[in-house]
C-alpha cells in the first residue's frame, strides 16, 4: 500500500478550531495574570489575535502566512527578562493543556519556539 505523507502536528490537533482555542485560551491566561498582563496594557487584542494565531498556525506546521512582525521587533524595548518568559510559556502550556493538545504535543510547539527565545529576551 502506498505509504501516506506525515500528518503535521496542526493537522493531528484539529485544526483551524484547536489553534484558535489556544489563542483564545491564551489571552485568557494572560488576562488573569497580573505581571504578564502589565505587557500587554497597550496592546491591540484584535491585532494579537490575528497575528499569534498565524504564528501558532505555522508553527504547527499549518497553511498559514505570517503577516505579523519578526519576534525581535515585537518584543523589543519590553526588556523581557526570564523569569517571565518561563511564566508565559506556563501560560501557553495551560492554554494549549485546556484545548486538548496532550504532553507530547505541547513539547512538540514549545520545541519549535524554543530556537526563538534569545530574540525575544533582554531587548
Ligand atoms: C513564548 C514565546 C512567544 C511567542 C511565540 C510570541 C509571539 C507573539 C506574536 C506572534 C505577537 C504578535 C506580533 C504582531 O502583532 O505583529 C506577539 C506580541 C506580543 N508579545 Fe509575544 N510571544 C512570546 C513571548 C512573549 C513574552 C514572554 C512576553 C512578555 C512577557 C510577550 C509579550 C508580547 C506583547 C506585549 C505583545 C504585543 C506587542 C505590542 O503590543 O506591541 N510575548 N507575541
Amino acid at each position: 500500500a502506498p505509504s501516506k505523507a506525515p500528518q503535521s502536528l496542526y493537522d493531528e490537533i484539529g485544526g483551524a478550531p484547536t489553534i484558535e482555542a489556544i489563542t483564545e485560551n491564551f489571552i485568557n491566561e494572560v488576562s488573569f495574570n497580573e505581571t504578564i498582563y502589565r505587557y500587554f496594557e497597550k496592546t491591540n487584542i484584535t491585532r494579537f489575535r490575528e497575528k499569534f494565531n498565524e504564528h501558532l498556525c505555522v508553527t504547527t506546521g499549518g497553511p498559514c502566512t505570517y503577516t505579523g512582525d519578526t519576534m525581535l521587533r515585537v518584543h523589543q524595548g519590553k526588556n523581557i527578562n526570564e523569569a517571565d518568559f518561563n511564566t508565559t510559556v506556563d501560560l501557553l502550556v495551560n492554554a494549549m493543556e485546556k484545548a486538548g493538545l496532550t504532553y507530547p504535543q505541547q513539547n512538540q510547539v514549545l520545541k519549535v519556539l524554543a530556537p526563538m527565545r534569545d530574540e525575544m529576551l533582554y531587548k
